[in-house]
C-alpha cells in the first residue's frame, strides 16, 4: 500500500497519426520523494501524469502501482484507484461552479467513502492552512486562479492518497503561496511517505524537490 509508481517502456499518441510520445521512457517514481518532470513544452509532461493518474491508458508499455500493472485494468478498477489511491493537483481541475469551497475540497474523499463528519475538522485545517477559510463558503467562481489551485491542493491532500500528481502547481500563485504549496508536496512525501510527482518548468520547485526527471 506504500504507492510506488512506476512506468516501463512508456508510448503514448492520442491518436492515430497523431506524435507519439515518451519513446519507451522507463522510471520508478518512489514513494518518499517529491520528484519534478520537466523539459520542454510539448514533450508530454501533462500527459505522462494522465497516464500516471490512470486518466488515459498508454499506446504500450505499463504503469505498475506497488508492483501491480495498473494501466490495463478496466474502467472500474482504474476508477476505483484513481479514487483511493491518487490525489490529483491539476490547472483545469474542473471545480463545480456551483458548490461551496468546503463542498468541493470534500468530494473526492466523500467519494471515496469516508463519512463527512470524520473529514470536517482535517478539511476546516486544509483551507486554514492555505488561506482559504474565508473563503470557504464561497462558490469556486469567487476565488482566484492562485485561490483555485490552493483549493485543488487541500482536495488532493484531505483524501491522504498514496500517490499527488501535480500539473503545474504554482503557476498561479506568488512566491510565499508556492512556498507554502511546495512545503505541503515535501511534508505529505517525507513525513507522511506518499509519492508525489509534480510538472513544472518553475526554478523554485526545481531546486528544491529530491529527484528531477527531464522528458
Ligand atoms: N487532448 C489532446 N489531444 C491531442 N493532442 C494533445 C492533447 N493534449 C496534448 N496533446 C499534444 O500532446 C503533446 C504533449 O502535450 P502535453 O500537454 O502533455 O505537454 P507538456 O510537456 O505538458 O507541455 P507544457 O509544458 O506546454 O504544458 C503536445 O504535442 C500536445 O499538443
Amino acid at each position: 500500500m506504500n504507492g510506488q509508481l512506476g512506468v516501463h517502456a512508456l508510448r503514448f499518441a492520442y491518436g492515430r497519426g497523431a506524435q507519439e510520445l515518451f519513446d519507451g521512457f522507463t522510471h520508478d517514481f518512489e514513494p518518499g520523494a517529491v520528484t519534478a518532470l520537466t523539459g520542454p513544452s510539448g514533450r508530454g509532461k501533462s500527459t505522462l501524469l494522465y497516464v500516471l493518474g490512470l486518466l488515459l491508458t498508454p499506446t504500450s508499455g505499463t504503469v505498475t502501482l506497488d508492483g501491480v500493472a495498473v494501466s490495463g485494468a478496466s474502467d472500474a478498477v482504474r476508477a476505483g484507484l484513481r479514487a483511493k489511491r491518487v490525489g490529483f493537483v491539476f490547472q483545469d481541475a474542473e471545480l463545480d461552479p456551483t458548490r461551496r469551497v468546503l463542498d468541493s475540497v470534500l468530494e473526492p474523499a466523500l467519494y471515496a467513502g469516508h463519512r463527512r463528519a470524520d473529514l470536517l475538522p482535517r478539511a476546516t485545517a486544509l483551507l486554514e492552512r492555505f488561506g482559504l477559510a474565508e473563503r470557504a463558503e464561497h462558490k469556486p467562481g469567487q476565488v482566484s486562479g492562485g485561490q483555485a489551485q490552493r483549493l485543488a491542493l487541500c482536495r488532493a491532500l484531505l483524501n491522504e492518497p498514496a500517490v499527488i500528481l501535480a500539473d503545474e502547481p504554482t503557476g498561479n500563485v506568488d512566491r510565499a503561496n508556492a512556498a507554502l504549496v511546495l512545503e505541503a508536496f515535501t511534508d505529505a512525501a517525507h513525513e507522511a511517505g506518499r509519492t508525489v510527482v509534480v510538472a513544472t518548468h518553475d526554478p523554485f520547485v526545481l531546486e528544491r524537490v529530491d529527484a528531477v526527471v527531464t522528458l
